[in-house]
């Protein structure tokens, strides 16, 4: 459905945001940025979110300065508090137990960066989620199914953890970690990518500058 205007780069290992450019059609490379992933003393959640899809899309940026990279960072947050993804079992048990019976933010930075053409765009999106409340019991066996382990706020709602969720209000594709919307209308601005077939404003642009 929509093509690539320069070589496009997914600076993440997760899985969930790859499918999410694959089923646009879009042709690009999963290169993991690996950074400092701790947060600042104080710093707010949505802020941190932010600086960490920065921090990955220029890591890999520095290296393909043509390439439009894309960075994302998802974090969950109720009250004041932070939640990435557990340490370990227990962690996640934990985690679960403070989520169940709320409403918490699930927040994902994303970032655009072109060094060649000076881009670079940032910004976050927040979805509101509530739990229902469950029996010590079956949030272990949820825990004990191994799927909060890789993921903020230890669940994954397009899995067996849909199951956690009364409501949500905001962006899906936020919760699984890539605010797919808002990301492909700031692609689209900077003529990062196009409709397939269609003429492409970058293309067009490079071809007048080599007529003049
Ligand atoms: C809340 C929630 C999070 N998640 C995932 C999205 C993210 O992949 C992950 C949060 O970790 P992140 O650090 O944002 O991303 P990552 O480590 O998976 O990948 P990378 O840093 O290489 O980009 O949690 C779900 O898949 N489903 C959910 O419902």
């Amino acid at each position: 459905m929509f093509t690539a205007c320069h070589p496009l780069i997914l600076a993440s290992a997760s899985p969930r945001r790859q499918e999410f450019l694959r089923q646009l059609g879009l042709a690009f490379r999963a290169e993991p940025a690996r950074i400092d992933e701790t947060p600042e003393t104080g710093e707010p959640a949505a802020a941190f979110a932010r600086r960490m899809a920065i921090t990955k899309a220029k890591a890999i940026a520095a290296t393909s300065p043509q390439a439009c990279v894309i960075g994302a960072d998802t974090v969950v947050t109720l009250d004041e508090t932070l939640f990435g993804k557990p340490r370990d079992r227990e962690e996640a048990l934990a985690i679960l137990k403070q989520l169940q019976g709320r409403t918490h933010r699930v927040i994902t930075g994303f970032a655009v960066c072109c060094h060649d053409r000076r881009i670079e765009e940032a910004g976050e999106a927040t979805t509101l989620v509530t739990f229902d409340h469950f029996a010590d019991s079956v949030l272990q066996a949820y825990v004990d199914s191994g799927e909060p382990m890789d993921k903020a706020g230890a669940y994954g709602i397009q899995g067996r953890g849909a199951f956690l969720v009364r409501t949500i209000n905001g962006s899906y594709s936020n919760v699984v970690g890539l605010p797919i919307n808002v990301l492909v209308q700031l692609l689209l601005r900077h003529h990062m990518i196009c409709v397939t077939g269609a003429p492409c404003r970058s293309a067009l642009g490079q071809e007048r500058l080599v007529l003049l």
